[in-house]
């Protein structure tokens, strides 16, 4: 910024005031004292020129005037011409003024004294007298002198006032100049009252600017935070990445030795690939005639799958007369072991008679002779007569098989199975568990919690799934439905229903598609799983109504259906079939069940066996039908035989599994 003078409020000492004319004049006439101030002024104006130029104070009054103006007027070139203009030329030449001479009325006053001298010359001696000549002499001579010096005094006052002409000429000059320096000063004045708006306006510009260079700088400063922050973070960034930079080294290196050892294996592989190239041109040069072969083979397992087709046509035909030959209503009989429960005093078992055996006052034994074929059982019993003397009497009972105690669950299945096969080959099959209670018919159907006592209907059901599944390679698709329901007291309930027992009626149909049952729930078996989950349903929807002997359960008949219903997708054949597995109300006698003195154990037993005997009636009938030809069977008679009609029927398998325990051998 560009200094610029100070005001001032008070005459500067360097400025001297401008010279009115009687200063003039008065300095005209001591120049003498003023000569040997001369130098010291020219100096003081040499020293103002060198000073930087000072304004004037405002309102200091146009007296105030610098020296240094007067000094350049003087200094100003001119034209006047004459002494005045060769004494401005240059620098004015002040010179020492004389003395001032006696004026001239002096020597006016001398003469009138020589007219009258004074009276004392007059009374006096010669010497007086040339006292007083020699005081004419000097007065003569000092009028001489006076005028010489009046003359000299006229010329010097001719001279002064050419001067004083001259310097009113300078005063005029100065005057002009004076009053040139005033306008000037004014045009000063008002340039340096703008110059101070101007400065205000440049202070207040210069405030706002500061003000905002402050603000400015405070952002600066927080900017500078922001990115001395941002520059941590970004340390702390960069110190992250050097870390992940420098593990990413590693990585490279070990990636590198990795990629060296790959490039070794890559190079032993394209050495592989080339000898197996070689080896697949070759066997790709062989590979028509192996593709001739495929061909050929192809044909003949198209072949092979018609005949195996055909073949399981066959299969089936001969399955089934194997099964007819075996006979299609077959009776198996097993006899449960002897359990610690028998052994208590209320057991049946013959170290314990039973009530019969007592009225009878006999005790029963079970042999089995046929070893080879395990088709005979041999009950003995000894009684006393009334003589005393022992009887022994022996029976002797035939079966398609007899289980001994001993035998095992799948024992007993092996026999079952090829039926379960016959179920999908389209044939309907009935498996009964005929016997007392307690005699092993739950066991028997069942079964146990462990695989080894797994019972017939899981075992059945997964055969049958198994046997589906084999013939799916056949072109045969199989679907299985299953059903569960309880007959007590000639009523008919769902165990898969959710109803209360002996409410809903349910109705027997039988139709083209087979039986039906009204109202029950027909659940889809995808798999033997889903049949478990079944079973599970049924067996906890079984009411408990307990008797003397045992429970409701063992006072009705359960008939589980499994029906399979399967369908060729190459040769377009269909077949139906279903398993029956029907555990049956125990057979007791009505005095040993306890029944006897109890109105609803006496209908339940009367309900029992009039069933049970109407079913050993059809199976009778089924017997004689198959020796003697047209026969009519007593279906009607129970609802069990009803319900099972068609499964009993025709080319239907017939199974009664009759379990016993040794004291109940002579009722099976
Ligand atoms: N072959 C066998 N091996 C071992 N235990 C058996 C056998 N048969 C039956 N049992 C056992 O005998 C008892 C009676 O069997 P189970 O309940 O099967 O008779 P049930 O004839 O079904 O009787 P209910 O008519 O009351 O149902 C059960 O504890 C069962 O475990």
């Amino acid at each position: 910024m560009s200094r610029l003078p100070r005001l001032r409020s008070s005459p500067d000492p360097s400025y001297l005031p401008a010279p009115s004319i009687a200063t003039t004049l008065a300095f005209s006439m001591s120049m003498s004292t003023l000569g040997h101030k001369r130098k010291a002024e020219d100096d003081l104006d040499a020293e103002a020129l060198d000073q930087p130029r000072k304004l004037p104070a405002i309102g200091n009054g146009a007296t105030a005037r610098p020296l240094a103006a007067s000094r350049s007027a003087l200094n100003r070139p001119t034209t006047t011409t004459g002494p005045a203009a060769k004494q401005l030329s240059g620098p004015q030449r002040l010179t020492r003024p004389e003395p001032p001479k006696l004026s001239t009325s002096v020597p006016r006053r001398t003469t009138r004294a020589t007219s009258a001298p004074p009276k004392q010359l007059g009374s006096g001696s010669g010497l007086q007298t040339k006292e007083f000549r020699d005081l004419q002499s000097q007065v003569a001579s000092i009028e001489t002198a006076q005028l010489a010096n009046a003359e000299k005094l006229a010329q010097t006052m001719d001279a002064e006032r050419a001067k004083v002409a001259e310097l009113e000429a300078n005063h005029r000059a100065l005057s002009l100049e004076l009053a040139n320096a005033k306008s000037l000063e004014l045009d000063k004045r008002r340039e340096l009252v703008s110059a101070s708006d101007e400065i205000e306006k440049l202070r207040i510009k210069h405030a706002r600017e500061i003000m905002e260079l402050e603000m400015e700088v405070k952002s600066k400063a927080r900017e500078a935070r922001e990115l001395a922050d941002e520059l941590r973070l970004a340390k702390s960034d960069l110190e992250r990445e050097r870390d992940s930079v420098s593990n990413l080294k590693a990585t490279l290196s070990h990636q590198s030795t990795s990629h060296i050892t790959l490039n070794a294996q890559i190079n032993a592989l394209q050495a592989q690939k080339a000898a197996m190239q070689m080896q697949l041109d070759a066997v790709m040069s062989t590979s028509s005639d192996r593709t001739l072969e495929l061909e050929t083979a192809y044909r003949r397992i198209l072949d092979l799958e018609q005949d195996a087709r055909e073949s399981e046509m066959v299969r089936r035909k001969l399955h089934n007369m194997v099964q007819e030959l075996k006979g299609n209503i077959r009776v198996f009989c097993r006899v449960r072991p002897v359990l610690t429960s028998d052994l208590s005093p209320s057991s049946s078992f013959t170290s314990s008679p039973t009530p019969d055996d007592e009225e009878k006052g006999r005790e029963a034994d079970i042999a089995f002779p046929d070893k080879r074929d395990h088709k005979e059982i041999v009950v003995s019993s000894s009684s006393s007569s009334a003589m005393g003397s022992e009887r022994k009497e022996i029976y002797n009972f035939g079966f398609d098989r007899v289980f001994a105690p001993e035998s095992t669950q799948s024992e007993v299945f092996e026999e079952i199975s090829l039926l379960a096969q016959s179920c999908v080959d389209g044939y309907n099959v009935c498996i009964f568990a005929y016997g007392q209670t307690g005699s092993g018919k739950s066991f028997t159907m069942e079964g146990g919690s462990t695989e080894a006592t797994t019972g017939m209907i899981p075992r059945a059901v997964s055969q049958v799934f198994k046997a589906a599944d084999d013939l799916k390679s056949k072109g045969w698709e199989y679907k299985m439905d299953g059903q569960f329901l309880e007959i007590y007291n000639e009523t008919i309930n769902d165990l898969l229903g959710k109803g209360e027992f002996d409410k809903k009626k349910h109705e027997i149909k039988h139709d083209k598609s087979g039986t039906r049952v009204t109202d029950v729930n027909v659940m889809p078996l995808p798999s033997p799983a889903s049949v478990t989950s079944l079973l599970r349903v049924a067996n906890s929807r079984r009411t408990v109504a307990a008797t003397l002997m045992n429970e409701r359960s063992s006072r009705s008949h359960s008939v589980f259906t499994l029906r399979i219903s399967g369908t060729n997708t190459h040769t377009g054949e269909s077949c139906e079939g279903s398993l029956n597995l029907v555990d049956l109300a125990g057979s007791e006698r009505l005095n040993s069940s306890g029944a006897a003195g109890d109105k609803d154990r006496l209908k339940e037993t009367q309900n029992i066996n009039k069933s049970l005997s109407a079913l050993g009636d059809v199976i009778a009938a089924l017997g004689e039908k198959g020796e003697k030809g047209e026969k009519h069977i007593p279906y009607r008679n129970s609802k069990l035989t009803y319900l099972l009609q068609n499964s009993l029927s025709g080319n239907s398998k017939t199974l009664v599994s009759a379990g016993s325990n040794y004291g109940d051998v002579s009722t099976t």
